[in-house]
């Protein structure tokens, strides 16, 4: 690879991720380098197209007063488009958000020579461009509640019909499975399907709507070599061994079609009594493009609870019932997940949210960034096993399902990591392989 003038600038250096160092936009051969450089401007410039080209649909929602918004909004959002491309020092919140005293003194305590896009930790500079997305929405009078994101989960939930359809009916026909066997059975099938529902992003596919179109059951089988690591049956060992009155807490990832199959899972476990409560943790703010937010997660409940097909509705009417009746809470107040910290971090920095772990017997964290915040940011060498990686964060038993979207992974055997690289150098940023890991408590 050449290094450019720009390159020299920012000090980008033509190599990879050397293995324990931080995952960074200054490797010219990363991911990070790809998504500070690339996926993020593309990201960003869609958000700007589609708010000129749904402009009187805003306006007819928000009234007269946000066209001067909107107005303030895209020119905004250009400059921080402007910020990115020529690394700019991280600037500190303004505005009076809740987060904001954790973004600031977080963005204060950063090495100078770590503060900005294309020096920083990866995560940081990430983390960093949605929350200052966010920040510019918030400043307005109009635009607090807008969701820029909303329009692709919301056509990505429409695309995927069929594919929900078809786990409902599925899932219909063994309802009534009894022995611990069948019940064994069904849960790595449903493992399956939600980690395999994490292929749905619309951040990796930089702002694109993506929906399931194939039959999930089809693609199990046809996916289990792309399997890397598979604790499944620890998984299992940790929910069927338990009584029965656990909680069981998701990390949410994506809306849409993932966001289903976490409903899926949910709805087994409780069904089941397996558990007597699922708590979902989703993000207060739009993030990373398609990830849950609160709005996301009632709409989801109301658009199958009222749907025209009536396989859908009465699973939509027992998941909202699920709601009603406690055996699944929304938890939604926790700015902890869209903050730069990994989760090592927790403990001392959101004692609330670490405590409230605490009293989950499981709890499942889904998705590449989440993964990423359990590894901190760090590439690992691959045959690390995942307790090592995840470090001192063991606030109960946890488990990741995560497809491989970013360039670091552990729990490989040896060997694997080199075979996959022969094959296709890229393999760890397309979300083609996957993992489910376990560490217990
Ligand atoms: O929705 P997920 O699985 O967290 O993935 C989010 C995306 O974020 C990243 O972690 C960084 O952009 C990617 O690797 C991935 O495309």
């Amino acid at each position: 690879m050449e290094i450019t003038e720009l390159d020299k600038k920012f000090n980008i250096v033509d190599e990879e991720t050397p293995i324990n160092e931080y995952l960074s936009a200054h490797y010219k051969r990363s991911f990070a380098h790809f998504t500070i450089k690339d996926r993020l401007p593309v990201i960003i410039t869609k958000i700007i197209d589609s708010l000129s080209r749904d402009k009187e649909e805003i306006v007819a929602i928000y009234g007269e007063r946000s066209i001067d918004d909107l107005k303030d909004v895209i020119g905004n959002i250009s400059k921080l488009k402007y910020e990115l491309q020529t690394d700019k020092p991280f600037k500190v919140l303004e505005g009076n958000d809740t987060d904001q005293a954790v973004w600031n003194s977080f963005i204060d305590n950063l090495p100078e020579m770590k503060k900005s896009y294309f020096s920083g930790i990866w995560l940081h500079a990430e983390c960093y461009l949605y929350r200052r997305l966010r920040a510019i929405f918030e400043d307005t009078t109009t635009l607090t509640e807008f969701d820029y994101f909303r329009k692709q989960k919301e056509g990505a939930f429409s695309g995927s019909l069929d594919a929900f359809l078809r786990l409902t009916e599925k899932f219909n026909e063994t309802r009534e499975a009894k022995s611990k066997e069948d019940l064994k059975v069904l849960f790595r099938q449903l493992i399956r399907v939600n980690l395999w529902g994490n292929r749905v992003d619309m951040s990796l596919s930089a702002g694109v709507t993506m929906t399931q179109s194939e039959d999930p059951f089809a693609a199990i089988a046809k996916l289990e070599e792309y399997i890397l690591a598979d604790d499944t049956e620890a998984i299992w060992e940790c929910i069927s061994r338990a009584d029965g009155n656990i909680i069981v807490d998701f990390i949410n990832d994506n809306a849409s079609y993932e966001l289903f199959t976490d409903f899926c899972l949910a709805d087994f476990l409780i069904s089941h009594n397996l558990t007597a409560k699922v708590r979902f943790h989703v993000k207060t703010i739009p993030w990373f493009v398609s990830d849950v937010t609160p709005v996301d997660f009632r709409w989801t409940l109301d658009n199958l609870r009222l749907n025209v097909n009536a396989t859908l509705r009465d699973l939509g009417r027992r998941l909202s019932q699920y709601v009603e009746t406690g055996h699944f809470e929304l938890i939604e107040d926790e700015h902890f997940w869209s903050s730069p910290y990994d989760f090592n971090d927790m403990e001392k920095i959101d004692p609330t949210v670490y405590g409230r772990l605490e009293q989950a017997h499981l709890v499942i964290f889904k998705g590449d960034l989440n993964y990423r915040k359990l590894l901190g940011d760090i590439k690992w060498d691959p045959c690390t096993s995942f307790v090592d990686a995840i470090r001192s964060f063991r606030p109960t038993n946890l488990c990741s399902l995560r497809t491989v979207k970013a360039d670091t992974v552990v729990g490989l055997d040896p060997g694997r990591e080199e075979g996959l690289t022969a094959k296709n150098p890229k393999w760890m940023e397309t979300g083609e392989y996957g993992v489910i890991q376990f560490a217990g408590k």
